[in-house]
C-alpha cells in the first residue's frame, strides 16, 4: 500500500487532497503516515481518524492538548511544533503533499525529500525562497518533485514527451484577481474583505489576497524559473479572467500547447497523486460551448508592480527570492492587521528589497537552509521596521 503524508492537511489544498484520498479508497487504499495542520485541530483529528493516520501534528505547541483530546481513543499519535513537523516529514513515505502556507512549508518539504519520496509541491514559497537548494536536495536523494500549483502542473503536463530544447516560452495565465477591473485610484482603499474574494478559485485567504495584488503571479514566475529552469525572459504572464486556460507552453515551431479545465485544484492535485498515470477525477467537465468565449489581455504594469519586482528578484538571483517572499509575507500580515493599505504592500516589499540588495552576497546562492531562514528573518524584521518608522 502506498505510504502518504499530507502537510497542511486542514487548508484549502489539504482538504482537496483529503477529498481525493477518500474518493480513491481512503484508509483501505493508502497507508497514511502523517497529517499536519495548524490551529484547526478539530478538523485535523477528524481527518486523521477518517484516514487512520499513524500521526497527526499541529504546527503550534499550544494546540497540542486540544489535539490530544480530539484524538483520544483513536490510536493516532499526536505531536506539535516545528520540530515535530520535520520529524514527521522524515518518516518514510512514498508520496508527500507540501501544502503548508508560506515559508513555514520549506523545512518540512525539504526534510521529506531526504527519504527519496515524491513531493507534490503546492507550497510555491519553497521554490521562491530556496529553489536551487530544494532541487539539489531532490537530485541528491533521487526524489521527485511534482508541481501542484495549477499553472506549473499545466506546463508540466504540456511538456510530457517534448524536448525541453524545443520550448521557446511559457505563458502563465493570471485571473487578475479581485480588483482586475477596479479603477486604479480605488485600489488604495481596498479592504481585506474585498481582497479576500477571488473571482474564480476557492483558496486560502493569503493566496487569495496575493492574487489580488498579483504577488501570487510574481511568485509563480520565479517558481517556473526555479522548477523548470526557464530563462526569465522566456516566462510571460497573460491576464485571462476566466481561469480556464491554466497556462501554455510555446514551442520554437510556433505551436502553443494550452492546458484547459474548470478552476478546481483537484485536477492538479489528482494528477500529482496518480502520476505517472491519469485516473478519473471528481472534477466537472469543461463545457466550452456554454462558456462561449475566452478573454486575454496583457497585465497592466501600473496596477501590478509585483510583476516588475519579480523580474528584479530574478535579475539579482541568490537570496533575493527569500527576501522577496519574506517581505511579501510580512507586508501581507500588516495588511491583514489593517496597519497598511493594499498598495503599500508592494511599496514595502520594494523598500526591503532595495535596502537588502545593498547587502554583500545577496545575489549568491545559499549553501544551506539556515542561510535562507536567516535572510527570511532579516527581511521580515526590516519590513516591520520600515512600517514602524512610517517609511512607506
Ligand atoms: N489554495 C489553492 O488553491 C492553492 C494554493 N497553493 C499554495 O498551497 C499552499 C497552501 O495554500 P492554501 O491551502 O490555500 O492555504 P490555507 O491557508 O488554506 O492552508 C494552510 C495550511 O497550513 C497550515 N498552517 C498555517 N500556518 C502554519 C504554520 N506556521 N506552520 C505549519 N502549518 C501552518 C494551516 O493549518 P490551520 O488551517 O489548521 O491553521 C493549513 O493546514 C500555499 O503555499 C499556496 O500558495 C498553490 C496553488 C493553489
Ligand atoms: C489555483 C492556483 O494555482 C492559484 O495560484 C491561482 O493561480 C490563483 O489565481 P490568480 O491567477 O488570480 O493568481
Ligand atoms: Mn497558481
Amino acid at each position: 500500500m502506498r505510504k502518504i503524508s499530507v502537510f497542511g492537511a486542514t487548508g484549502s489544498i489539504g482538504e482537496s487532497t483529503f477529498d481525493l484520498l477518500m474518493a480513491q479508497g481512503g484508509p483501505a487504499a493508502y497507508d497514511v503516515v502523517a497529517l499536519s495542520g495548524g490551529r484547526n485541530v478539530a478538523r485535523l483529528a477528524q481527518q486523521a481518524r477518517a484516514l487512520r493516520a499513524d500521526l497527526a501534528v499541529t504546527a503550534f505547541e499550544d494546540c497540542l492538548p486540544a489535539l490530544r483530546a480530539a484524538l483520544a481513543g483513536s490510536g493516532v499519535e499526536a505531536a506539535a511544533g516545528p520540530h515535530a513537523l520535520i520529524e514527521a516529514a522524515h518518516r518514510p513515505a512514498d508520496w508527500v503533499m507540501s501544502a503548508i502556507v508560506g515559508a513555514a512549508g520549506l523545512a518540512p518539504g525539504f526534510a521529506a525529500l531526504s527519504q527519496g519520496s515524491v513531493l507534490a509541491l503546492a507550497n510555491k514559497e519553497s521554490l521562491v525562497t530556496a529553489g536551487p537548494l530544494l532541487m539539489a536536495e531532490a537530485r541528491a536523494h533521487g526524489a521527485t518533485i511534482l508541481p501542484v500549483d495549477s499553472e506549473h502542473s499545466a506546463i508540466f503536463q504540456g511538456l510530457v514527451g517534448e524536448e525541453i530544447s524545443a520550448v521557446e516560452r511559457v505563458i502563465i495565465t493570471a485571473s487578475g484577481g479581485a480588483f482586475r477591473d477596479w479603477p486604479l485610484e480605488r485600489l488604495a482603499r481596498a479592504t481585506v474583505e474585498e481582497a479576500s474574494n477571488h473571482p474564480n478559485w476557492n483558496m486560502g485567504q493569503r493566496i487569495t489576497i496575493d492574487s489580488a495584488s498579483m504577488f501570487n503571479k510574481a511568485l509563480e514566475v520565479i517558481e517556473a524559473k526555479e522548477f523548470f529552469g526557464f530563462a526569465p525572459e522566456a516566462i510571460e504572464v497573460l491576464v485571462h479572467p476566466q481561469s480556464i486556460v491554466h497556462s501554455l507552453v510555446g514551442f520554437h515551431d510556433g505551436g502553443l500547447m494550452a492546458h484547459m479545465g474548470v478552476p478546481d485544484m483537484r485536477h492538479a492535485i489528482g494528477y500529482a497523486l496518480n502520476w505517472p498515470e491519469r485516473m478519473p477525477l471528481p472534477v466537472a467537465k469543461l463545457d466550452l460551448a456554454a462558456i462561449g468565449s475566452l478573454d486575454f489581455r496583457a497585465p497592466d504594469p501600473e496596477r501590478f508592480p509585483a510583476l516588475r519586482l519579480a523580474r528584479e528578484v530574478m535579475e539579482i538571483g541568490g537570496l533575493a527570492g527569500a527576501v522577496f517572499n519574506a517581505a511579501k509575507e510580512r507586508a501581507l500580515d500588516l495588511f491583514l492587521e489593517k496597519r497598511i493599505g493594499f498598495l503599500d504592500m508592494a511599496r514595502l516589499v520594494e523598500a526591503v528589497l532595495s535596502e537588502m540588495s545593498a547587502r554583500d552576497g545577496l545575489g549568491k546562492d545559499a549553501h544551506n537552509l539556515d542561510m535562507v531562514l536567516d535572510c527570511d528573518a532579516e527581511a521580515r524584521a526590516r519590513a516591520s521596521a520600515i512600517c514602524e518608522q512610517g517609511r512607506i
